[in-house]
């Protein structure tokens, strides 16, 4: 579940132009009364949905199929100093995920836990 620090933090429009992917934000806006809180959607070729995710979310997906291609808009240029995340399984946010992942980058299984 990634997102950018401060300064360099991203507004992204994802959309999901082949397959199907389950994509997940969690609103980490201190003093958001959704703080901790988080959302999935459904993207895919044929739901043609877009998801706009403004600054202060972290943001992460499922692929649901294989061969799946995802596309983005972010409003920052990569700046990997203020690149951080919390992790997909934190029991802080509870996420309830499709399916058990059977890919994870070591990056996205080494966040820390967050306490919120
Ligand atoms: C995100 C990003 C990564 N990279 C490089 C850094 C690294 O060598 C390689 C892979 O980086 P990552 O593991 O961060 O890539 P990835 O896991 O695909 O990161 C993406 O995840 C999803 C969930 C998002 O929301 C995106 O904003 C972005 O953070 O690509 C860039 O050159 N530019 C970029 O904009």
């Amino acid at each position: 579940m990634h997102f950018q620090t401060a300064e360099y933090a991203e507004v992204k429009v994802v959309s999901c132009t082949r397959g199907a992917i389950w994509d997940v934000i969690i609103d980490l806006r201190e003093g958001s009364k959704n703080f901790g809180r988080y959302a999935g959607f459904e993207l895919s070729e044929s739901n043609n949905r877009q998801l706009y995710i403004p600054k202060g979310f972290a943001h992460g997906f499922q692929t649901l199929r294989e061969d799946t291609m995802v596309s983005y808009l972010i409003s920052e240029f990569y700046h990997p100093p203020a690149a951080s995340g919390v992790r997909f399984d934190d029991p802080a946010f509870a996420i309830e995920w499709p399916a058990a992942p059977s890919v994870i980058s070591e990056k996205d299984q080494s966040w820390p836990l967050v306490r919120v």
